[in-house]
């Protein structure tokens, strides 16, 4: 028998650094996404999380540092090549159409996502097919009431939905959600973690979060940055009782509300 091999990490970054004209947003980031975990990416403002999601689904360049998922080296790769990968981000509202429906925003994502030709999905048959795991989608965000409403016209909370849904249209191993509760009531943000929950099963999430109930409900393990560096890497339990987080993050969050 030999030693147990640890578990390989689905996504990794290295010494990841990002200069924007002299500033380093991100200062020599480490770190490694274990596969299937939920892995949350907290600290407090200015700290570099937003950056550092761009730089992992490839929106921005890294200046230095590598990055790979699934054993592959992705570092510089354009996002729809990390998407090709496996790695799908959720789309933040501003990029949904207000005139069309939910379901017909799935049907879009769903035929840009084919590999198959363009004869092929005009047919009918292709149609249906687009049409039924649009509305399976749909069904999953709890969104199938109003699959075709206009998306200008739903509430907040399911237009965030419906941002899930597209970013689960790819099939995503690795899911980046960029702050999923953000600007949402209590009771949307209990939805979100159900659904966080439910769409979690056999794929691995990243989420950037402020909210640290949301963070404890959902995080297997949590990276606390801090001025673009990693303060802090290990279980939600852990982190929130390490000294340097209560005053770099937990403290100021505290003070805030
Ligand atoms: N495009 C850019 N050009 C110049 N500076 C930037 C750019 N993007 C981010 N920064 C700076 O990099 C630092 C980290 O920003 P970033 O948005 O990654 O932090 P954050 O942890 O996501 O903060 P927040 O919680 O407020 O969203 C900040 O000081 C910010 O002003």
């Amino acid at each position: 028998m030999g030693t147990p091999v640890p578990e390989s990490p689905v996504l990794t970054a290295r010494s990841l650094v990002k200069d924007f004209r002299g500033f380093r947003a991100v200062d020599g980031v480490d770190l490694d996404v274990a596969d299937g975990a939920v892995h949350a990416l907290v600290g407090p403002n200015g700290a570099g999380k937003t950056t550092l999601f761009h730089l992992l689904t490839g929106f921005h360049r890294p200046t230095a540092g590598r990055i790979h998922v699934g054993g592959r080296d992705l570092t510089g790769k354009r996002p729809e090549q990390i998407a090709r990968h496996g790695v799908a981000r959720s789309f933040q509202i501003t990029s949904l159409f207000p005139q069309m429906t939910p379901r017909e925003h799935l049907e879009l994502a769903l035929q840009a996502g084919t590999t198959l030709g363009w004869r092929f999905w005009r047919s009918d048959r292709a149609l249906r097919r687009f049409t039924d795991r649009a509305l399976d989608l749909l069904d999953q965000v709890g969104l199938a009431a109003h699959a075709d409403e206009p998306a200008g016209a739903l509430a907040y909370g399911r237009k965030r939905a419906l941002e899930l849904a597209l970013a689960l249209a790819l099939d995503p191993r690795v899911l980046l959600l960029d702050e999923p509760t953000a600007g949402m009531g209590t009771e949307d943000i209990d939805r979100t973690v159900e659904l966080i929950r439910r769409i979690r099963a056999g794929r691995t999430v990243v989420m950037v979060e402020h909210n640290m109930t949301v963070v404890a409900a959902l995080a297997d393990r949590v990276t606390v940055l801090q001025a673009g560096r990693v303060l802090v890497e290990g279980p939600y339990a852990e982190v929130r009782r390490d000294h340097r987080v209560i005053s770099a993050y937990l403290g100021d969050a505290r003070a805030a509300h």
